[in-house]
């Protein structure tokens, strides 16, 4: 809305240019929400729109950003950044571009890994937002940012709106998938996952095709709703099901608030700070533990890692993936679990890449030697050569 429709609304028309400005500066120290949206709303937006995108470990990421990617529909020229928490990045190996940290097809994409962008690595951000607009002959026309599956939005959209990045970039939105076959599970209620939801301006319900009929998909709407009244709330299916431009830069969409104040799902005082925390305290504050393993040396024997590992995995186990290298076995193992569901999938190796096996598992309270010990006694040994 322009803020001299508003002051119209309230005042007679020639008092309208005096009390421009005295309606702006009230407005600005308002803590109501709706008036800060309003009128961060009364400004132009300049340089390219950027979508944080966010959601729990496994909520399915990846995958909408993969359909993005693929989709010729958007007409749109897409540049991704991708923010890993652990030292090793299998997301951007998963995502479709042949090469990450440069220019293919029309989409660049840039890692950003040990540590996340919400927390530890502001200046790493700005300075790859900076790279991912100057990679190309001409900038993208739209960058999406993955944030890590434990991160807080809030801080991110901060920096991309108080940094230098101000005059190149502007929040076009925050998307927030929630992975729908999990969300009513209390395992699921993180401090993180509602941080996430609350600053989001979409939600985007995933895997409802796990789910049976249109009651259970409705309960989880209810669910969202009551932490969330009035959210935008869409659904998919590994991606597919929603038209893009109905996520990527709408026009007349609202600049995302700088200091939108949140209630939390259950009703209770806001603990998410939009100040940087320390990464440790980041995931201790939902009790999460990150584990990566990674074996260059020997493949995996697949017997052992059905019996020793998959079979094995303690119920604190929140997520896994793994990009594996199996005895006997010439293609890719993409590995994936989320809860209680796992799948595995094979592809080609990238061309002229050592085969390596990579596992990041993350869970609450876990036991990494546990873990470790599991994953070290798959490989194959010197008896089986
Ligand atoms: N059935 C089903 N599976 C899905 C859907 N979306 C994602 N998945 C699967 O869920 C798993 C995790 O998906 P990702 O896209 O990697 O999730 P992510 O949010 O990027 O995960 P993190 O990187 O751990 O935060 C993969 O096995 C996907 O194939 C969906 O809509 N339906």
């Amino acid at each position: 809305m322009d803020v001299r429709e508003r002051v119209e609304d309230r005042v007679p028309p020639e008092d309208v240019e005096s009390n421009e400005a005295r309606h702006n500066s009230q407005v600005l120290v308002e803590t109501d929400a709706a008036a800060v949206d309003r009128l961060e709303g009364a400004f132009p937006t300049r340089g390219v729109p950027v979508m944080v995108l966010t959601g729990m470990l496994g909520a399915g990421k990846t995958t909408l950003l993969n359909r993005i990617l693929q989709s010729p529909e958007h007409g749109l020229r897409v540049a991704v950044l991708v923010n890993e928490l652990g030292e090793i990045d299998i997301d951007s190996q998963l995502l479709d571009v042949e090469q990450p940290e440069v220019d293919v097809e029309g989409a660049a994409a840039i890692r950003l890994s040990n540590g996340c962008i919400c927390c530890t690595i502001n200046n790493s951000l700005v300075e790859a937002v900076k790279r991912v607009l100057n990679m190309g002959e001409r900038p993208p026309d739209y960058v999406v940012i993955e944030t890590t599956g434990v991160a807080d939005p809030a801080p991110i959209v901060s920096t991309l709106q108080e940094s230098e990045l101000d005059d190149h970039v502007y929040v076009d939105h925050v998307l927030c998938v929630v992975d729908a076959y999990h969300l009513l599970e209390p395992e699921y209620d993180t401090v993180a996952g509602r941080s996430q939801m609350q600053h989001a301006d979409t939600i985007l319900l995933s895997k409802v095709d796990l789910l049976e009929g249109a009651e259970a998909v409705q309960r989880v709407v209810e669910r969202v709703l009551a932490g969330k009244p009035n959210a935008r709330i869409l659904q998919a299916s590994r991606g597919h099901g929603i038209p893009l431009r109905l996520l990527l830069d709408v026009p007349g969409r609202r600049r995302v608030s700088k200091s939108a104040p949140h209630v939390h799902v259950d009703g209770e005082a806001c603990a998410c700070s939009t100040e940087p925390s320390s990464p440790s305290e980041h995931l201790t504050l939902d009790g999460f533990v990150s584990v990566a393993f990674e074996c260059r040396e020997q493949p995996l024997v697949l017997s052992r890692f059905r019996r020793d590992f998959v079979s094995r995995l303690p119920p604190e186990v929140y997520r896994a993936k793994g990009l594996l290298w199996f005895d006997g076995y010439p293609l890719r193992f993409v590995f994936q679990l989320c809860g209680r569901r796992f799948q595995v999938e094979q592809d080609e190796w990238p061309a002229g890449q050592p085969r390596k096996s990579q596992m990041v598992v993350i869970g609450r309270r876990l036991d990494r030697e546990q873990i470790m010990r599991m994953l070290l006694s798959c490989i194959r040994g010197d008896e089986q050569r």
